[in-house]
């Protein structure tokens, strides 16, 4: 199932006036495939994902997550959406200390109200897709940075996650680290069939993309297939 924005327009306040973060964005991102988004700091890439998420409603235009339009739905029916549908990845991991890596997993799918033996069959499957399974009963501190990323993914996707929202997921790993953790995103993408938004700064992450987005100031400049 699809992600698809249409015509979105947000504002925020800015003294008396208002600062147009996105200027009437369109974007398709068709199940299983991956759309990097790159720009400028300050261009909206972070707003486009917000706006994706459902974290922020635009001032106008419409944003369809797996099928279902968003607008109108109230905020419990909006956060239900998100538990079930939507997977986000931050640049920091933001794993709990306390928990190891299959605890992590399985705690969203107790927010989400799943049964505890189902949740760590999940759990377990997940690791091992992400190559963890030798490292689930470790808690943060005993994993690499590269290991804590792959964590926070597999966390993602817990939920049957139809659209995946990645924001530059390698800032804090090295180049060979980094690169593994893109190969497996764009291998879930596929595997898992999400349709993946990745914000990205790094153009060694354009080649795998099924679609690369430009913004600047707002607008979507270039879309098409990556180049090199
Ligand atoms: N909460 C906010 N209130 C007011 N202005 C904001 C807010 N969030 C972002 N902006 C402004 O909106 C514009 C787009 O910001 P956004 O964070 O989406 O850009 P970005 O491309 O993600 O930047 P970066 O690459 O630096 O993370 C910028 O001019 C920014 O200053």
């Amino acid at each position: 199932m699809s992600l698809e924005l249409t015509d979105v327009t947000l504002t925020y306040p800015d003294g008396d006036s208002r600062l147009t973060a996105l200027d009437r964005v369109s974007l398709y991102v068709p199940e299983g495939s991956l759309t990097a988004v790159v720009g400028p700091s300050g261009s909206g890439k972070s707003s486009l994902l917000a706006v994706a998420a459902t974290l922020i409603t635009p001032d106008s235009g419409t944003v369809r997550v797996a099928g279902r339009e968003t607008a109108g739905l109230g905020r419990g029916e909006l956060s239900a959406l998100r538990r079930s549908r939507i997977g986000i990845v931050f640049q920091q991991p933001n794993l709990l200390p306390a928990l190891t890596a299959a605890e992590q997993l399985e705690v969203m799918a107790r927010i989400d109200g799943r049964p505890k033996a189902a949740a760590r069959e999940r759990a377990r499957e997940l690791l091992d897709a992400v190559g963890l399974a030798g490292q689930a009963d470790r808690r943060p501190h005993q994993l690499s940075g590269g290991q804590r990323q792959r964590v926070n993914i597999a966390r993602a996707l817990m939920n049957d996650a139809r659209v995946l929202l990645v924001d530059e997921p390698t800032s804090a790993l090295d180049r060979e680290r980094g690169a593994a953790v893109l190969d497996l995103i764009t291998e879930l993408t596929h595997r898992t069939a999400t349709a993946t938004v990745l914000v990205t700064h790094d153009p060694h992450h354009l080649a795998g993309a099924d679609q690369v987005v430009r913004v600047a100031d707002g607008r979507l400049t270039a879309q098409g297939t990556p180049v090199g």
